[in-house]
């Protein structure tokens, strides 16, 4: 998909406008304005991971969004390759022809005006386990993230420097533990194998530390009873007692089991993960548990900050540069944060070389963040990506880049390759549900569960 064309930017959405006057960006150079988007859909292979939703399916989908300016400098922006957010790419990327990469709120009125005749449903990428956060932040973001990228080429700097300075060298991240089963159906076995038991999930943290040297360890839970998951998260405790602990069910539970669960874990986690569904509820958990209480659920809008303040719903909110409008946005996101005294950690769901470098360099540059990141890349092939890069984990951690940009450059046949398996995959909106039910067809959803 690509969108070429010499038309000026889009005004500013209408709300937007309200007591603003667009200005003349301080950058008149028509070189740097934005002359062509191109947007890949690509999969790649991933394993039969389990959560309260399902099973993810053999290959995980993204976008690919490259962003060239009229000088030829590209920026790279990695999101969700569902169906419906592949249109809606396609119609923010004609709006944003013609706007200044270094415009960014230009970006963000002209993205948010592109979709407001848009009455496509759903794709927002997460299987339903992120409801309500805003689509044109969600459309937005890689946008930024490009955008961003070719700056800091113009520039010669690092993104974190765009983002106000690396305030760290590396950043942390948390090893994401999954109940998985050995291999996808009529497959085999993969490298990982089966993990059903607290002791398979000992024993794939251990295979996670042993490999990345993880400080913290996350599980996700609401695959099972609750009582075999305190067992598996008290054996982590054993196991490893100098490692922050989460578990995460992903709103599987009631109030009352929450509560149960938490009683049992108060002394063994960090913090809990959305045990119950909506800001209420988590507000009642809050109230009868002092372990804190962690958010990609309930928090995952600017509209919801207010709303979770007033009902004191949460502890921590989890960012994530992907549905929080890109890296621009996702620092107003921080500043909340800190002014709010909630705690800030952040979420990953599968994701490829662009993205990591992206976090990477927002987590570099955010004072606020007080936990390590969560990340699903260890459940990524090694050997394919879309980009180049020399990030790698040491100690649990990745350096910051140093280099112009993100620091990370465009592998053109890793692109060919994922987009060809895209093609083949028959893949076109992720669906752990659906994928689950071809096993088990009486498998249904329930949010709680227990
Ligand atoms: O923290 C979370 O809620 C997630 O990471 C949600 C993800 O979608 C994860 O559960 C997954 O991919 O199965
Ligand atoms: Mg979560």
């Amino acid at each position: 998909m690509t969108a070429q064309s010499t038309s000026t930017a889009s005004g500013f959405a209408p709300a937007a406008a309200a007591g603003a006057t667009p200005v003349e960006p301080f950058d008149r150079s028509t070189q740097n304005e934005i002359a062509a988007v191109t947007i890949t859909p690509v999969a790649f292979k991933d394993p039969p991971l389990l959560n309260t939703v399902g099973v993810h399916e053999p290959y995980a989908l993204r976008a690919i969004v490259q962003v060239t300016t009229r000088s030829g400098l590209t920026g790279l922006g990695e999101t969700y390759g569902d169906a419906p957010h592949l249109h809606r790419l396609s119609l923010a990327a004609d709006a944003v022809v013609g706007i200044n990469v270094f415009d960014t709120n230009r970006l963000r009125f002209a993205v948010a005006q592109a979709l407001t005749a848009d009455t496509s449903q759903g794709g927002h990428g997460m299987s339903g386990m992120v409801t309500g956060s805003s689509t044109a932040d969600r459309v937005l973001s890689p946008f930024d993230v490009a955008a961003l990228d070719v700056q800091g080429k113009i520039l010669g700097v690092p993104v974190s420097s765009l983002l106000g300075g690396a305030i760290r060298p590396e950043v942390a991240f948390s090893g994401y533990l999954f109940y998985k089963w050995a291999g996808h159906p009529g497959s085999g076995s993969d490298e990982f194998g089966e993990a059903l038991t607290p002791e398979g999930i000992v024993e794939q943290a251990r295979q996670l530390v042993d490999g990345y040297g993880f400080s913290a360890l996350k599980l996700k839970g609401g695959v099972f009873e609750p009582d075999q998951e305190i067992a598996a998260m008290l054996a982590l405790a054993d196991a490893f007692p100098d490692l922050g602990l989460r578990l995460d069910p992903n709103a599987a539970w009631s109030v009352e089991t929450s509560l149960r669960v938490a009683k049992a874990l108060e002394s063994s986690l960090e913090y809990l993960e959305d045990p119950t569904p909506g800001l209420a509820g988590m507000a009642e958990v809050r109230r009868g548990t002092t372990l804190p209480l962690a958010t990609n659920m309930c928090v995952v809008s600017f509209a919801d900050v207010k709303p979770a303040v007033e009902q004191g719903s949460i502890d921590i909110v989890l960012s994530d540069h992907h549905f929080w409008g890109g890296l621009t946005r996702s620092r107003t996101l921080g500043g909340l944060a800190e002014s709010l005294d909630w705690g800030l950690s952040m979420h990953s769901n599968s994701h490829l070389g662009i993205s990591l470098a992206a976090m990477v360099h927002l987590a570099s540059a955010t004072p606020s963040l007080s936990y390590a990141c969560d990340t699903h890349w260890p459940w990524k092939q090694p050997d394919e990506d879309v980009v180049t890069h020399d990030l790698s984990f040491v100690d649990g951690s990745v350096l910051v880049p140093t280099g112009p940009g993100l620091g990370v450059e465009l592998d053109v046949d890793g692109l060919a390759k994922l987009h060809e398996q895209f093609l083949e995959s028959g893949i076109t909106q992720r669906d752990d549900t659906g994928y689950m039910q071809r096993f088990q067809p009486d498998y249904t959803v329930a949010s709680p569960r227990w």
